[in-house]
């Protein structure tokens, strides 16, 4: 999910062979952990049926499915790719990469709940040895380094909103772990390489974030939501739905993310949208947007949920002079377009099996 506008000023901004590379990198995160899920589901398909013969076709159609998501991801930086200055690498950040770079913006790391948490040990090298490599990386060519960090480095807070001073509240054996473990030791790592390597970094403290070019299968509130209304099946809230979020729209997350690498601003910077809102709020806002009639089902609380989250955002309004523009319903507007539009893409582009054609056995037709 990028926006055109920043990116390509950046892009005039700095020497171009080198931003070039720069502009692969940012997307190597993504890249590396799509097919990241996609070996994963190789593996676990060829252990799982491997003794069933006439299990193997059924085996391979969800295969055939995920390199299909793998082609569909490709999409999300499509237009881009035949641009004199990007290049699209692919890498997974676990192992090291030896490129020439100006700038670094590690976003890498699934993000949603229910991806960082189907392999919770990927996600931790990810954002353990990935930061490890991306700072060492940094540091031999001399590179400025922004890790995308978040706000559940704050997990369930006990101070709302939450600043950048709160040192947090996170569970370090639930199944957030992780992720919220993990960004907070890549935070660690990064505070290490400035002072022992002067390497330069810059942490964001990303919030909820949505927009187009979200994945179908996510599975984060935003997409759920909006796709169960499109699609008429009941809105799911995890718990009564009194826990509250704040959702910030993909272009100024991208534009606070480009300020905030070009600013001499060292220390961790929330991003995001302190307009607050309960999950249940939020999927009575999104049936109306959407024009649905799905109804609204409660499903058992999600263990370890945070039960609040709003940024404060001062410290970004003053060292930046970034603030979110794009309001809430506008946000979601667009994002429901989207979602209207890949619904109808799937439709015309799925993966249908070849009907096994009948079989002749003692002069009738026998149907499998
Ligand atoms: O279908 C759903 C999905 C989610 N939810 C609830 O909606 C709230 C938001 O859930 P999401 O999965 O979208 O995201 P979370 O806020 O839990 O985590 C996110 O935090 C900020 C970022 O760093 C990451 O994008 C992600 O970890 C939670 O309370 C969750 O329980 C539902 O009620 N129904």
């Amino acid at each position: 999910m990028v926006s055109k506008g920043p990116l390509l000023r950046l892009l005039t901004a700095i020497n171009r062979r080198r931003m070039k590379l720069l502009m692969g990198l940012a997307f190597v995160a993504y890249v590396a952990s799509v097919w990241g899920n996609f070996v994963n589901m190789r593996t676990l398909q060829e252990n799982g049926d491997q003794k069933v013969e006439s299990k193997i076709e059924e085996a391979v159609a969800p295969l055939r499915e995920k390199i299909k998501d793998l082609e569909k991801r490709k999409r999300n930086v499509e237009h881009w790719i035949g641009h004199e200055n990007f290049e699209l690498i692919n890498h997974d950040v676990v192992e090291p990469l030896y490129i020439e770079v100006d700038q670094i913006y590690h976003l890498a790391s699934p993000a949603s709940p229910p991806n960082y948490m189907y392999n919770p040990i990927k996600t931790l090298k990810t954002n353990t040895i990935g930061t490890l490599n991306m700072l060492g990386l940094a540091k031999r060519v001399g590179a400025r380094l922004l890790l995308a960090s978040t706000s559940e480095v704050y997990g369930d807070p006990e101070v709302h909103p939450q600043n950048e001073d709160y040192w947090g509240h996170v569970n370090p054996i639930g199944p957030r772990a992780c992720y919220d473990e993990g960004k907070r030791v890549a935070e660690t790592m990064c505070y290490a390489y400035m002072k022992q390597e002067g390497v330069e970094v810059r942490v964001a403290r990303i919030f909820n974030t949505f927009g187009p070019r979200m994945h179908m299968n996510d599975g984060r509130v935003v997409s759920n939501f909006i796709l169960q209304a499109l699609q008429g099946e009941p809105l799911t809230v995890y718990g009564p739905g009194t826990q509250t979020r704040a959702f910030q729209y993909v272009s100024d997350l991208v534009n606070g993310l480009v300020a905030l690498m070009n600013s001499n601003v060292s220390s961790p910077v929330n991003l995001g949208n302190p307009e607050e809102h309960t999950i249940l709020e939020f999927a009575q806002l999104i049936k109306k947007l959407v024009g649905s009639g799905s109804e609204i089902q409660f499903l058992s609380e999600a263990q370890d949920d945070p039960q609040k989250r709003k940024p404060d955002i001062r410290k970004a309004k003053l060292l930046l002079g970034w603030e979110p523009v794009v309001p809430l319903e506008e946000g979601l507007n667009k994002a429901i377009h989207y979602f209207r539009k890949e619904l109808e893409y799937q439709a015309n582009n799925q993966y249908i099996p070849k009907p096994k054609p009948a079989r002749m056995k003692k002069g009738r037709t026998r149907h499998n």
